[in-house]
């Protein structure tokens, strides 16, 4: 993989499956560009590669050029609306149908991964995010092993560990702490997700599962707690089907008003599933704000 031109990688990992760690990815990167950063995904969750849908690129054709395999180009930078640039690089694109999970069995998939990361090259990027696949198993020891190999000293920042209020009940996510240490990365931080449900008639967040164990396992294993989120329905809509989130009269988060306005744009053309346009949608989602606050403290472990 070209990383020369790569400042600072992070990895997305979570212990288990369906904790939301492709859709943490996806925020991270909307609210790392929103901030004005150079960003670039690569999705290595042989699992099911869930990353081009959420980018609504899932028909993008990847092109080879001589420095290798050039990832998709979500959007280009913005300066003007202080918007960074985002690219996105999935194992997914390269498989015969789309969606599908790699069924090759340990040593086949170690080898594909191995030649991913190095066949593709990234333009000026700020931040690196991979998408890695869920577990503690020995194609994540040997994913790290490549990676820390591939790196130049510094340039892996860490990780962004991803669990539920479930999760943490159960030992995967302790796991996955334990295998950050075993393998030399930092953690940058735990995020829970899942944490509660905001209701699409009123907008009122509320705990559906016992919330806070997120923070108090971060604590106890001396990790930044970066913070919760809700499931939003509104979110899944605007991942399947394009739509900008829309929220009734009177919505606030952390005391701003995030209630659509009144007549706010709902054209056709709006509507449509359009990777450029996710970006600015995503900047109307209740979870905006709060990955806003996450991607901050993220920044600011990584400059530690
Ligand atoms: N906070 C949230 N609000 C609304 N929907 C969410 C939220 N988090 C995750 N989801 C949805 O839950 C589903 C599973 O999430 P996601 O694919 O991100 O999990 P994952 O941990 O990456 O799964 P896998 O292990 O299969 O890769 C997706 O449809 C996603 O859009
Ligand atoms: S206030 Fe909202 S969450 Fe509670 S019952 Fe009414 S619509 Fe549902």
């Amino acid at each position: 993989m070209s990383l020369a031109k790569v400042k600072h990688i992070v990895l997305v990992l979570s212990g288990k499956g369906g904790v939301g760690k492709s859709s943490v990815t996806t925020q991270l990167a909307l609210s790392l560009s929103l901030a004005g950063h150079s960003v670039g995904v690569l999705d290595v969750d042989l699992t099911g590669p869930s990353i081009p849908r959420m980018f609504g690129i899932e028909d993008a054709k990847v092109t080879q050029a001589p420095g290798g395999w050039l990832p998709i180009t979500v959007h280009e930078a913005d300066p003007s609306a202080g918007v960074g640039s985002l690219r996105v690089m999935s194992l997914g694109f390269l498989l015969p149908k789309r969606g599908d999970a790699v069924v090759w069995r340990g040593p086949k998939k170690t080898a594909m991964v191995r030649q991913f990361l190095s066949d593709v090259f990234w333009d000026e990027t700020d931040y690196l995010l991979i998408d890695t696949p869920p577990g503690t198993s020995d194609e994540h020891i040997s994913l790290a092993e490549n990676l820390l190999q591939k790196a130049r000293p510094g340039q892996l920042a860490g990780a962004v560990v991803v669990t539920t209020p479930q999760a943490v009940a159960t030992a995967d996510v302790r796991k996955e702490l334990n295998f950050c240490t075993k393998t030399n990365i930092r953690v940058l931080g735990v995020v829970e997700n899942m944490c509660g449900f905001v209701c699409p008639n009123c907008s009122e967040c509320t705990n559906i599962f016992m919330s806070g164990g997120g923070e108090v396992m971060a604590n106890d294993f001396g990790v930044r707690f970066l913070g919760r989120v809700p499931i939003d329905p509104q979110f899944l809509v605007l991942i399947e089907t394009g739509k900008r989130p829309t929220y009734p009269a009177g919505t606030t988060v952390d005391g701003k008003d995030i209630s659509t306005p009144a007549g706010a744009s709902t054209s056709e053309e709006e509507e449509v599933k359009d990777g450029s346009r996710l970006v600015h949608k995503y900047k109307d989602c209740s979870l905006a704000p709060i990955f806003s606050k996450i991607t901050a403290d993220v920044i600011s472990a990584v400059q530690q």
